[in-house]
């Protein structure tokens, strides 16, 4: 293959929904509130956190906090069964209506008591398997309803990129600074990601050419994407300026649990389902991760880290979770991986020792990364599990079997093996 016959990797990046400026994130402020027609699920959505409608299992829930919370399932049930027609041609609608259905249907479930049937009303299950069916991803929260589209600016600005520091979450279960700061530090770094998203788009044009002066290149932008996902993980990390662990653990992340991780082990149930010949039932349920930013796939991909599936039946983690992302970032992972001339093999093959080091030193940059990212799980997740009066993640497990992740994963063992991934792909 010649370069001229070779259309390079990034050249249509846009198509993908990719933007030069936003990468992952939506290319301007996301639509905030859907038109009037369906105002009322907006309506229901703000009375949710009007009444601080609190989790079923929340330990020391009150007799008035449940009545509250019925009061909610009850309007939500009563809810008539809105089209969703007059918006099936405006991606923004409908990313607006999947992110506000989703909240509805997390409030509905999880404000439940633990033990109650999970059966999602037709006011709520019908037009959101309807949107997602045309978006094509799950019927539920994902990283892209609670970080991608999920934004508005905290100051007016003219700028066409948003300041990393001048994002605010516009949607939230529980209206916290907490919850907030979750969801803006995944906001922070897919921002601060573009940069490294042009590297790669210049470092992959350059493996085109492939001569002396592009090895000098390469080197270069390898250098400086070093630096870039250094800076990646001071942003995870701040993520403990104003997160609370403990609030994060107990009041944040019991809305997110996906059917997979239900308490009770129960089946989600999508009223009306079958009075409607095109839609199915769907097949997996995961709560929303952040294993679901392209962001981190796509540097996966480029480094050629390569995940693995604990069995050889059943597709690895990473993969399960780009069923979440919305198709068009899917797409591009697709695209990525049928690189004809992955980086590696390039560095491999060029003998450069230069670039040798370079490439490693981003390498160990993700593996740090990650790195602070176990950290980071343990203290918002392993710590606080054992510190809840009631563990309810262990009470899942049972005794003697191991913490679980909301997308179900056996937790550190999954989290160590995406590290040693990452590190087998330093080159010797
Ligand atoms: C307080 C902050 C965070 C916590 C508590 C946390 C926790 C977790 C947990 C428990 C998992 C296991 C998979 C699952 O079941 O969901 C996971 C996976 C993952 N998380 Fe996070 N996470 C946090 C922030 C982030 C951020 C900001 C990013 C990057 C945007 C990120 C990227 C990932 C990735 C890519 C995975 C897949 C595993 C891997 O690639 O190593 N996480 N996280």
């Amino acid at each position: 293959m010649t370069p001229s016959t070779v259309k390079p990797l990034f050249q249509d990046a846009n198509v993908f929904d990719v933007d030069p400026s936003t990468g992952f994130m939506s290319p301007g402020v996301p639509l905030s509130r859907l038109p009037v027609q369906w105002e009322a699920w907006e309506a229901i959505l703000d009375a949710a956190s009007t009444a601080k409608i609190q989790p079923g299992d929340k330990p020391d829930i009150t007799e008035q906090e449940m009545a509250a919370s019925k009061g909610w399932r009850d309007s939500a049930r009563k809810l008539p069964v809105l089209s969703i027609t007059d918006m099936e041609s405006t991606p923004v609608e409908l990313r607006r209506a999947h992110l506000v259905l989703a909240y509805l249907l997390h409030f509905y479930v999880h404000s439940l008591p633990p033990t109650a049937p999970v059966s999602i009303p037709r006011s709520i299950s019908l037009p959101l398997l309807r949107v997602s069916i045309i978006l094509d991803i799950p019927p539920l929260l994902t990283f892209a309803d609670t970080v991608l589209y999920n934004w508005v600016l905290r100051k007016p600005s003219d700028s066409e990129v948003p300041a990393v520091q001048n994002l605010q979450t516009k949607t939230m279960f529980t209206g916290l600074i907490d919850e907030e700061e979750f969801y803006l530090c995944s906001g922070r770094i897919e921002l601060r990601g573009v940069e490294a998203l042009e590297l790669m788009r210049a470092t992959m044009d350059e493996i085109f050419i492939g001569d002396g002066t592009a090895v000098r290149r390469i080197t270069e932008y390898l250098t400086t994407m070093t630096g870039v996902i250094n800076e990646l993980k001071v942003l995870l990390q701040d993520v403990r300026k104003q997160c609370d662990p403990d609030i994060y653990y107990n009041e944040v992340r019991p809305w997110f649990r996906g059917e997979d991780s239900d308490l009770e082990r129960r089946k989600w149930v999508f009223e009306g389902l079958g009075e409607d010949p095109s839609l199915s039932p769907p097949v997996e349920l995961s709560g929303p991760s952040a294993g679901q930013s392209s962001m981190i796939h796509v540097l996966d991909i480029f480094l050629g880290v390569k995940h693995q599936s604990p069995s050889p039946d059943k597709p690895s983690f990473m993969s399960r979770m780009q069923r979440y992302m919305p198709r068009n970032h899917r797409l591009f992972l697709d695209h990525l991986n049928a690189n004809p001339r992955p980086l590696r093999a390039f560095v491999m093959s060029s003998e450069n020792a230069e670039l040798h080091d370079a490439f490693n030193r981003v390498v160990i940059a993700l593996k740090e990364f990650r790195d602070a990212h176990m950290i980071i799980a343990t203290l918002y997740i392993l710590g606080p599990a054992r510190r809840a009066a009631k563990q309810v993640w262990t009470n899942l497990a049972g005794p003697g079997e191991p913490l679980k992740g909301t997308g179900g994963t056996d937790l550190v063992k999954f989290l160590k093996d995406t590290r040693s991934r990452t590190t087998e792909t330093i080159i010797p």
